[in-house]
């Protein structure tokens, strides 16, 4: 009886062991598959580049990728150049790199063209003006071959009175989810009226609006929500962070050499520390809370309403409305292209469009919008990696340079996305090589001062490649984790204006390789961004496009042909004036903001 009460006991035993086993590799099964199935607001890394790191705010730089909690990602670049793998063309695609702007104002040579039409000359001494000349003055011009200086040449100087430079005041407060709906008086209007200009010269059909001022401060929240997650102490601007002098870090003239600047443009003296600008003073900054990921998507399908009526209304109309017949058909490529989705993206999508309802035709509205839906994110390429390469690498700092022409929202997007890396942990410093216009680098500075960041800048007209050296060489110094270089706005039609860029990235990499090169694009310029973009592309090898003001047009379908076309990635999109108001560009979310 013992014997057998002892199976017995070592019977239920085996049974309640096995039945706690299954019972544990259940649960871990179902964790596994509801992992799985969760929806991920993030964007699937692309095949062969290692996975973002999720869950804590990562505060240690892992080697490789992470997206910041912000839904940001960011990257180390690969320690060389700004080079970018530009994906093979896909069958299908019929755009080639080369294809001109179907607009009507493509680029012309330099010297001329669109750059030097119609827009007005700059009013020295108007109301408004900004502090300091108002013209680029002949007699300290560096160059000295007939190659012009900074704005010497621009049919729209920087200081031109035909551009008001907002003065950008970071929110003291946060802003809230707008999932409230709370009417925000500090957010302007995507109206035509405040549509901000291009210093391009806009086709005679769209009226140019010379003064995009806003009629509220930028970024203010309305509410006030908790305490700042994090203070940091700011650094007093202009002084570096390690000790060292600015005086220190200049390039030798040997570096400038290699780096093709000639005596006649050597640097103009960096300020020293003490000497830079009184209204810097070290003061305890208090970070603002960046605003959620979440929040940033709900935003972009709000501010994408003009968009929205052409794709989600007009086209989706269309396709839902059963069998098409060839006038349908039209209308649909007619609707698109006035989106600018450009000729070859249009028939391509169009034709797609076509061999899918023919093969499955759809029953339903809902049927009409997955189709329609499916198919543009295609055209969006979401296999491109858009991580932004903003963190430091090979003992250095990540080095971004942010390029483009004027008023594009170079300026604004340095300091949004200073905000997200100070947001997320990151030390930024701030590189100030806009020494043309005074307000550029001041309106820099304040961003820097309010998210914490230090900001290195120069004399007005200094060289801004010695600006771009020095911050360079202080954000080493000095250990941050980026250094973001905001470069002075150029029309690409002036080869004078594009060499000079170059050259600063010449003379930066001489001290280190450049991570990440932005090209800002403003949206609402339509054709004549793509024809600016491929010059870019050219002088300093764009790495990713920052396409702004897409809050102030309904040809959201430019991101399609910004991509066809150039081949880099569009990263991330500006979607506003206020502070956080940038967000990372992801097809399927954009398109579905697009479809409303
Ligand atoms: N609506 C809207 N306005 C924007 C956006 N990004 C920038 N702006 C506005 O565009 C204007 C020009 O921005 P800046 O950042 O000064 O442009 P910039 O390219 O640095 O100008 P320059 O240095 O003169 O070439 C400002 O009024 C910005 O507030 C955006 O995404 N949407």
């Amino acid at each position: 009886m013992r014997h057998n009460g002892g199976v017995d006991t070592g019977i239920i035993i085996g049974i309640v062991v096995a039945v706690v086993v299954v019972v544990l590799a259940l649960l871990v099964l179902g964790l596994v598959l509801a992992r799985r199935r969760r929806i991920s607001l993030h964007q699937t890394p692309p095949a062969g580049t290692q996975g973002p790191v999720t869950g804590e705010k990562p505060q240690v730089d892992k080697p490789g990728t992470y997206k910041a909690n912000t839904g940001f990602s960011f990257t180390q670049g690969g320690g060389g150049a700004a080079t970018v793998d530009r994906p093979a063309r896909r069958p299908g695609d019929q755009e080639g790199p080369s294809a001109p702007p179907a607009g009507p104002t493509g680029p012309t040579g330099p010297g001329g063209g669109p750059g030097a039409g119609p827009t007005a000359p700059p009013v020295p001494g108007a109301p408004g003006a900004p502090a300091g000349p108002a013209t680029p003055r002949a007699d300290e011009r560096t160059d000295t071959d007939g190659q012009p200086m900074v704005g010497d040449d621009a049919s729209v100087p920087r200081d031109s009175q035909t551009r008001s430079v907002t003065e950008v005041t970071l929110p003291d407060e946060f802003e809230v989810a707008p999932e409230t709906e709370t009417p925000e008086t500090t957010e302007p209007e995507p109206e035509p009226t405040t549509e901000p200009e291009s210093t391009e010269p806009e086709p005679t059909t769209e009226p140019e609006s010379t003064e995009p001022e806003p009629t509220t401060e930028p970024g203010q929240g309305t509410t006030e929500t908790s305490a700042p997650t994090s203070t940091i102490e700011a650094e007093s601007a202009g002084t570096d962070v390690a000790g060292a002098p600015a005086q220190d870090t200049a390039p030798s003239d040997e570096v400038l050499a290699d780096a093709g600047v000639t005596e006649a443009d050597a640097p103009v003296e960096t300020l020293p520390a003490e000497t830079l600008p009184v209204e810097t003073p070290a003061v305890e900054t208090a970070v603002e809370e960046i605003e959620p990921a979440e929040g940033r998507l709900h935003r972009l399908r709000g501010r994408l309403a003009r968009s929205q009526s052409v794709f989600g209304k007009s086209v989706l109309g269309l396709l839902g409305g059963g069998d098409l017949d060839e006038d349908s058909w039209e209308e649909i490529e007619d609707t698109l292209l006035m989106a600018d989705l450009g000729t070859a993206t249009t028939t391509a999508v169009v034709d797609k469009l076509r061999s899918e309802l023919a093969a499955n035709p759809v029953r339903s509205a809902d049927e009409a919008r997955a189709l329609f839906r499916a198919v543009l994110v295609e055209h969006l390429m979401p296999e491109l990696d858009r991580s932004v390469k903003a963190l430091p690498h090979s003992g250095h700092p990540a080095i971004l340079l942010v390029v483009g022409v004027n008023g594009t929202g170079k300026t604004t997007t340095t300091g949004k996305l200073a905000r997200v890396l100070v947001a997320d942990g990151r030390r930024i410093l701030l590189g100030a090589a806009d020494t043309f216009r005074a307000a550029a680098a001041d309106q820099l500075q304040t961003w820097g001062e309010r998210v914490g960041a230090q900001t290195v800048r120069g004399k007005e007209a200094a060289d801004p490649a010695s600006v771009a050296f020095d911050a360079v060489s202080q954000g080493i110094d000095s250990g941050v984790d980026a250094v973001i270089i905001d470069t002075a706005g150029r029309l690409h039609t002036k080869t004078g204006l594009m060499d000079e860029l170059g050259k600063v990235k010449r003379v930066v990499e001489k001290k280190a390789s450049v991570d990440e090169v932005l090209l800002v694009l403003d949206a609402t310029i339509g054709q004549n961004g793509l024809a600016q973009a491929k010059v870019f592309a050219d002088v300093v090898d764009i790495s990713g496009v920052v396409l702004t003001k897409l809050d102030g047009t309904a040809k959201g379908g430019i991101v399609f042909q910004v991509q066809n076309e150039l081949r880099v990635p569009v990263k991330l999109v500006g979607l506003g004036e206020g502070a956080d108001d940038l967000a990372p560009f992801d097809p399927e979310a954009f398109v579905d903001a697009l479809l409303g």
